[in-house]
């Protein structure tokens, strides 16, 4: 199945700062791109945005799955990996992936690997049944990221993938993310760090711009 991400005048203020204004895009299978800027220019958000998770965001963003496809949500087929892991620290790390594996569920005719692979393919394979909360910094990221192998989901958007992973780990990462790619997947990454990807764009975000909200005050300036 042919896919492609595309987002349309993606506009998010907070209060009286325009975090960023008029984002497009279009990706299509096999194609990624970073979100980079310093912090606090807006990438994370962009990427909540396209997920439909920033209240009051005005544009849209769809996925096209097939051709002559209905738009559908981005959300029915990303996995959307944040700054936080997402698992809970008192189960064990097969526990954890177990539980996600089904709540997302394979999108289309794709399948999601089993838990013991994933961890396999991550490294982790021995640490699968101690709980979450013992693994360390690396170890939790990389679980983490084993969840987006363990259930089918075409289109990766990752915040930060590769925070707290020693080099070893960034060059497995990148291996991983280039398979998916490879196999028609989409990514789209927020990173300071580069990911050493195929087909990668990049859309740098400047940063908020201050609204003007007293007439009166910016008259007289
Ligand atoms: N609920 C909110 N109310 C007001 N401002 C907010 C809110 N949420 C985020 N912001 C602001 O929006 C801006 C963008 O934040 P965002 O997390 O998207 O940045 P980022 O580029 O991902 O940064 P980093 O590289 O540090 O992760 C920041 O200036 C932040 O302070």
């Amino acid at each position: 199945m042919t896919i492609a991400v595309r987002a349309d005048d993606l506009t998010v203020s907070r209060g009286d700062l325009l975090i960023f204004s008029g984002l497009s895009l279009s990706l299509v299978a096999g194609e990624s791109l970073m979100f980079t800027g310093p912090n606090g220019a807006g990438k994370s958000t962009a990427l909540r945005a396209m997920l439909g998770l920033v209240g009051g965001a005005e544009g849209k963003s769809w996925l096209l799955a097939g051709d002559g496809a209905e738009p559908l949500p981005l959300a029915f087929a990303a996995h959307y990996l944040a700054h936080l892991n997402a698992m809970k620290p008192e189960m064990t790390a097969r526990e954890n992936l177990d539980f996600w594996k089904a709540l997302t569920g394979d999108f289309g005719d794709g399948a999601g690997m089993a838990v013991d692979d994933a961890a396999d393919a991550v490294g982790l394979i021995d640490v699968l049944d101690l709980p979450f909360g013992f693994l360390s910094a690396g170890q939790k990221r990389r679980i983490a990221f084993s969840r987006l192998l363990c259930s089918h989901r075409p289109v990766w958007l990752l915040d930060e993938p590769t925070a707290a992973l020693d080099s070893a780990a960034k060059t497995l990462f990148s291996g991983l993310l280039n398979a998916h790619l490879a196999a028609g997947g989409i990514v789209i990454a927020a990173t300071h760090e580069p990911l050493d990807l195929a087909n990668a764009r990049e859309m740098r975000f400047s940063g908020p711009v201050r609204l003007a909200t007293d007439p009166f005050m910016d008259a007289e300036a």
